[in-house]
């Protein structure tokens, strides 16, 4: 978490070995694969939706397991959709397919660049569940402007300001954190506190 600007997608990036504007000395110890979500969906407008979260397969020179991409657009609320083209969609609805399409990629590491800021409410409440069942054992990088999102959903909270990172106290409750409960709603408190800083 951290303010517009505070360098949140940068630091993603250059995790990720993607090319960023922000000078950068030192050394990323990384794994060789690194799932990516950008902000922007970066659909292929002339591939289906399947094709879509098959392209990385596809780039990669690997043949994706149909039945797996049946499976991921049914998790992310897309069954159905599967041969219909980006532009027929709705914004939530193509940001659904680019969380499959990472979910595909079954990577170790996984940097998300606020995977869920086009969904109304509930269906960014699915998403956060979905993604956090098909996500379990890897380890994922999120970025998010949603105190009550990162509260609901994450195992460590590190908010990005002035260019350092510090660490979020969280209660003892294990996510998904109920937003409702006392300790977790005094939380939500603090949170939006400490990331208008
Ligand atoms: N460590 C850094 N050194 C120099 N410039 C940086 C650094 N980190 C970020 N910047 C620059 O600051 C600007 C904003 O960075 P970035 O887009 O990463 O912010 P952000 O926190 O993701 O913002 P937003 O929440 O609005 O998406 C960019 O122009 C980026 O190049």
């Amino acid at each position: 978490m951290g303010a517009s600007g505070a360098g949140k997608t940068t630091l993603l990036r250059t995790l990720s070995d993607l090319p960023t504007a922000a000078g950068f000395s030192g050394c990323v110890t990384r794994p060789d694969r690194i799932g990516w979500m950008a902000q922007t969906d970066l659909l292929q407008p002339h591939l289906t939706v399947a094709a879509n979260v098959a392209l990385i397969d596809r780039l990669a020179g690997r043949r994706a397991d149909p039945a797996r991409i049946l499976s991921l657009l049914e998790a992310t609320g897309l069954d159905g959709f599967a041969n219909r083209r980006p532009a027929t969609l709705s914004g939530g609805q193509r940001q659904r397919v680019a969380l499959a399409r990472a979910l595909m990629q079954a990577a170790p590491v996984l940097a998300l660049d606020e995977p869920f800021s086009a969904l109304d409410p509930a269906t960014r409440a699915r998403m956060q569940e979905t993604a956090r069942r098909a996500l379990a054992g890897c380890s994922v990088l999120m970025v998010t402007h949603d105190p009550a999102e990162a509260l609901r959903i994450a195992d460590r909270i590190l908010i990005l300001s002035g260019g350092k990172v510090t660490e979020f106290p969280l209660p003892d409750a294990a996510p998904l954190r109920d937003l409702t409960e006392a300790g977790t709603l005094a939380a939500l408190g603090r949170l939006n506190l400490a990331v208008q800083q």
